[in-house]
Order: C-alpha cells, then structure tokens, then sequence
C-alpha cells in the first residue's frame, strides 16, 4: 500500500502538470475537464470534483479504485469518474486518461450532424495511435451528452467493445475524452487532437 501511496504521489505530480498546461491552453475553462492515471490493477489517481484544473495540488487529487470505491477520505471523486474507469477496465495498456472542455471540441460536437467526426490530411495524425502517415484518418465517435455517467460510460464502452481501436471520443456540447499508455503518452494525444480539432475547425470557416 505505501509503494501505491508512492506511486500516487508521483502520477498526481504529472496530471497537476498536465492541468496546468491545459489550462493554460484554454482547454479546461473554469472547472472543467478531469485527469487520471492508473497506479496498478485496481486503483487509479483521480481529480477531485470541482477543483480549478490550472491550480491543482496533491490535495486535489485522490484514489479512487477501478470498482469507484472512494479510497481518500473527505473527497467527492470528478463527477465523470466513470467514464475514466470503463477505460481502465478495458485494457491494462490504458494508463492514463484526460477529459478536455476546449472551444473547437464544443462546437465540432456540436454542428457535426454524423455519428463521428473524421479527421484526415494533417501531418499531425502521426502523433495518433494506429496512424503511420498523412493518409491516414482518425474517428472520434460523437455521444449525446448524458447526465447519468453510467448510462453514457455504457455507450462508450459499447462503441469500443465494436471499434476497439478508437482512440478518444467526442461527447456533444461538452468535450474530449483521450487516453494513452501513460500521462505523457496522454498528454501527446490531447495536443494532437487538440490541434487537429482547432485546425478542422477553421478549415470549415473556409469550406463549411
Ligand atoms: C464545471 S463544468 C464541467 C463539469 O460539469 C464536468 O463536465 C467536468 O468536466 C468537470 O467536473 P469535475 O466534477 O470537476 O470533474
Ligand atoms: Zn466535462
């Protein structure tokens, strides 16, 4: 347990910084958005809800197990919890997961009619898992926005359980979600996703 303790404290020191550079961003306005990282089979280092993603500190991180069993006392766990642990359920090589509120997420959710927004014809697919050149293309699937996480978290895992390779997902009017092997494996496909997203954005201005 000390050596998860450990380990907590190191992963908290990662998503603190990945909060503040998202922030930063503008991608995690306000309170929004959420951070993790798996600690071992069973736990996870969560944000707890609520607190300002630019501004983090140990305090505001806490463990949570991969059943949603509050392990930190005195904390209310992100009110998306479990849209991170359907992640970690699924594949022991999810290490990490990161929830984003930017600009471009919100509207593409929005005015993309289709169940998914394809990305594709950008050098920057190649920072994406399973894309090798600028030929290649990403979905990210579109969920309507639920109130009730369980209910959405079923849907997600659904679609993956049919598209396993799917590397982050859109919910709409709301945000990103993304993931990777580790924090900075994560950080990497928040950045890429990010940027593409901004990018489709603005190429739409020019050609809606
Ligand atoms: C503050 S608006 C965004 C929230 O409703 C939620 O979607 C979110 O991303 C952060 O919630 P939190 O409970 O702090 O993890
Ligand atoms: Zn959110």
């Amino acid at each position: 347990m000390e050596e998860t303790h450990e380990h907590l404290e190191a992963r908290a020191a990662q998503l603190i910084s990945a909060g503040s550079l998202f922030h930063g961003r503008g991608w995690m306005p306000a309170t929004s958005g959420s951070l993790s990282a798996r600690l071992d089979d069973h736990h996870m280092v969560i944000t707890a809800s609520g607190h300002h993603k630019g501004d983090l500190d140990q305090n505001d991180l806490m463990l949570v197990d991969l059943d949603g069993h509050v392990l930190s006392t005195g904390k209310q766990p992100a009110a998306e919890t479990f849209l991170h642990i359907i992640l970690y359920r699924r594949s022991a090589d999810i290490g990490a997961v990161i929830h984003t509120h930017s600009v471009p997420a919100m509207v593409l959710s929005r005015v993309v009619v289709e169940a998914g927004l394809t990305l594709a014809g950008d050098d920057v697919l190649k920072a994406l898992p399973g894309c090798t050149t600028h030929h290649d293309s990403v979905t990210l699937p579109i969920f309507p926005n639920d109130g009730n996480i369980p209910q959405l978290a079923a849907q997600v895992d659904d679609h993956m359980n049919r598209h396993p390779d799917t590397p982050g997902y859109l919910i709409e009017g709301h945000g990103l979600y993304t993931w990777g092997r580790d924090v900075t494996e994560a950080r990497h496909h928040v950045e890429a996703f990010e940027f593409l997203l901004d990018c489709e954005l603005q190429r739409r201005r020019f050609d809606p």
